[in-house]
Formats: structure tokens, C-alpha cells, sequence
């Protein structure tokens, strides 16, 4: 497990001082994926390098699993940075080595010997989805095929933390995929724990267990995404959930409405007829939509009810299982 613990760090510049960390405290538990997003210049990078032992904060702790990273150095800080993989922000691979030479890199600064070298990074080769390129330069790769070879060179040593800066960005939406799938594999095979910096939502969606929200140097937001989305005043449900904006004109036209959030119900279309036939009330969908965070299906509705039953209808949809949050009807009707 990962635990930042108040973390402070300024920076001095011409133009004064700037606090990039302004006692940001994070929990990330072991195997799991944790997304640090948040707007340009919110301090993500500086927690990410502060984790990765590149940068010293000035105060604050760094634990993983139970030891104080900050507090170390000399050997014990060189043995604490090798338990910690970074892929680093854009293209960082060796342009005269090829892809496994490139891997193999921080195998042959640890002073491992041929034979068990070449099994690792073959068995890495493997794990990114690359054994037919081992022997291409970075110039014959695809960049999602050299932020893979990132990705494997970071795992060589065997780290308990991958640290990934911005692993997808100036890649398309597909090339994207293939590098998720790369990092989600890290974590389900290898039992790593991954944190990634990302300013795109996509990644969060894809393959994040917990995120973290910075501003201004301070986590304004941090839980379980499947958690974050069923509270409405969430930025996370915000970006990740289908946007309620159509419909507004046909609020005032029902007796009640709500916006009902749905977390990993498999048949998400069936609860709302449901409700319609026992309660016997008309509910229209309004506006919403479902989609899919990792494996989990997620659904949010807002539901225009008509009919006298009309709360038990919502009580019953709120027993389910389903998080309900009244709507109020705006001008025309009473808020619910
Ligand atoms: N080495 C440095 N020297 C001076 N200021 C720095 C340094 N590194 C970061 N900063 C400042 O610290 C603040 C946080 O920067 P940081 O790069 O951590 O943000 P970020 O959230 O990663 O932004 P981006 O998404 O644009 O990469 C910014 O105001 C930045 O200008």
C-alpha cells in the first residue's frame, strides 16, 4: 500500500514561490489502480516525481508498505527507488537500443547476469504484447508500441509501485486502449500497484479502481470511483457519468423527478418497468444513458413520474439498490 501523508513542496522561481503540494494525503491500496487527475498545474506530476523519490518534499511522509521513503537515503534510498517503476511523461526510450534492449536496461544496471536477463525480459515482452518487435529501434515502433516498452522496462526490476505520467497522452483513443490494457495487466499478473497521472477522464474510466482529484496543490476529491459516481455532487460522477442536460423543458410536466444512479446492475433496462407495472404510475426517461466504468455497468436516468404512487414508485427504485435524488420541477411544480 502507498500512503502520501500531508505532503508539502514549493518551488522558487523569478516570478516567487510556488506550492505545488499543499498537504496532499492519499491512500492506495496494494493491487490496485489509482488515477491522480485534475486541471494543468494542479501539482500532479510533483506528487507523482515526489513518489517516485526525484523530488524531496519539504515535509510530509511517503510510505510504502509501512516504510517512510522520505526519511531514507544513501543505499536504502537506491534499494527503496527500485521498488518504485516509473514510466516517465513522453517518449523516453533509448533511440539506439531496441525494444528489448531498452527493457533489459535497468536489468543490466542491477548487475543481473545474461541467461536470467533475457528470460525477464522476454517473459516482459510477453506481457506487453510485443514479442515480434524485441528486435525493433523505437523509430520502427508505434507510439503506443514505445509507451509499451516504457511500461516493460519500468516493470523490469520488479517494482511493488508502477508509476505512469501521463502514459496516454498524444495517442488515439485505440493506441490508448492497447496501452490500458498493458498497465491493467501489470496490476492483475504482477500484483503491482499502479498510479497514473492522466488529464484524460478515459483512462479513469477504463482501468481505475480509486481516483484522486488535485487543485492547487490539495486533493479536493478522493475515494472509490464506483463510490464517487453514486454521490451526484461528485466532480467524478460529473465527467464520468451520462450528462443529464436533455429533457430540462420536460420537468415541469410530472408529478415527480429524480435522477436515479444504477451501479452494476446487469439488467439496469429492467427495474424501471418494474416500478412502472407495480405502482402502477407512467415514468418516462428524460435523459441519461448507460455506460461501462472497467467491468462495471453503470446507468444514470433522470425519470419523469406521473401517477399517485408516484414516491412509492421511487422508494421501491431506492430499495433496489439504486441511489435516487429528487429533482426539483422548477417553476411550474413544487419541488419534490
Ligand atoms: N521544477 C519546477 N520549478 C518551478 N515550478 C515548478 C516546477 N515543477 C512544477 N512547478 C510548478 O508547480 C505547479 C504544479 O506543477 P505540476 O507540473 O506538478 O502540475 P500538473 O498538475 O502535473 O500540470 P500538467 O497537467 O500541466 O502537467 C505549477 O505551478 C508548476 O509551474
Amino acid at each position: 500500500m502507498i500512503t502520501v501523508d500531508n505532503l508539502v513542496k514549493s518551488f522558487s522561481s523569478r516570478a516567487g514561490s510556488v506550492r505545488a503540494l499543499n498537504g496532499v494525503s492519499l491512500e492506495v491500496q496494494a493491487g490496485s489502480v489509482c488515477g491522480v487527475v485534475g486541471p494543468s498545474g494542479a501539482g500532479k506530476s510533483t506528487l507523482a516525481r515526489c513518489i517516485a523519490l526525484l523530488e524531496r518534499p519539504d515535509s510530509g511522509a511517503i510510505r510504502v508498505d509501512g516504510t517512510d521513503l522520505v526519511s531514507l537515503d544513501g543505499s536504502r534510498l537506491r534499494a527503496a527507488r527500485r521498488q518504485i517503476g516509473v514510466v516517465p511523461q513522453g517518449d523516453s526510450l533509448l533511440r539506439q537500443r531496441t525494444a528489448a534492449g531498452n527493457i533489459a536496461l535497468p536489468l543490466e544496471s542491477a548487475g543481473v547476469d545474461g541467461p536470467v536477463r533475457r528470460k525477464r525480459v522476454g517473459e516482459l515482452l510477453d506481457l506487453v504484447g510485443l514479442t515480434d518487435k524485441a528486435a525493433s529501434y523505437p523509430d520502427q515502433l508505434s507510439g503506443g508500441q514505445r509507451q509499451r516498452v516504457a511500461v516493460a522496462r519500468a516493470l523490469a526490476a520488479n517494482p511493488a509501485v508502477l508509476l505512469a505520467d501521463e502514459p496516454t497522452s498524444a495517442l488515439d483513443p485505440e493506441t490508448t486502449g492497447s496501452v490500458l490494457t498493458v498497465l491493467d495487466r501489470a496490476r492483475a499478473e504482477l500484483g503491482v500497484t499502479v498510479l497514473v497521472v492522466t488529464h484524460d477522464m478515459a483512462v479513469v474510466r477504463r482501468i481505475c479502481d480509486d481516483v484522486a482529484v488535485l487543485e492547487d496543490g490539495k486533493v479536493v476529491e478522493h475515494g472509490k470511483v464506483l463510490d464517487l459516481v453514486s454521490d451526484a455532487d461528485s466532480r467524478t460522477a460529473a465527467t464520468l457519468l451520462p450528462g443529464l442536460d436533455q429533457g430540462e423543458g420536460l420537468i415541469g410536466t410530472h408529478d415527480r423527478v429524480a435522477d436515479v444512479v444504477l451501479v452494476g446492475f446487469a439488467a439496469v433496462g429492467a427495474l424501471l418497468p418494474e416500478a412502472s407495472n407495480r405502482f402502477g404510475v407512467e415514468l418516462a426517461v428524460l435523459g441519461g444513458g448507460l455506460t461501462r466504468l472497467g467491468e462495471t455497468p453503470v446507468a444514470r436516468f433522470r425519470v419523469g413520474i406521473n401517477g399517485e404512487r408516484a414516491d412509492s414508485a421511487l422508494e421501491w427504485i431506492s430499495e433496489a439498490g439504486a441511489v435516487v435524488r429528487r429533482t426539483p420541477k422548477g417553476p411550474q411544480g413544487v419541488a419534490a
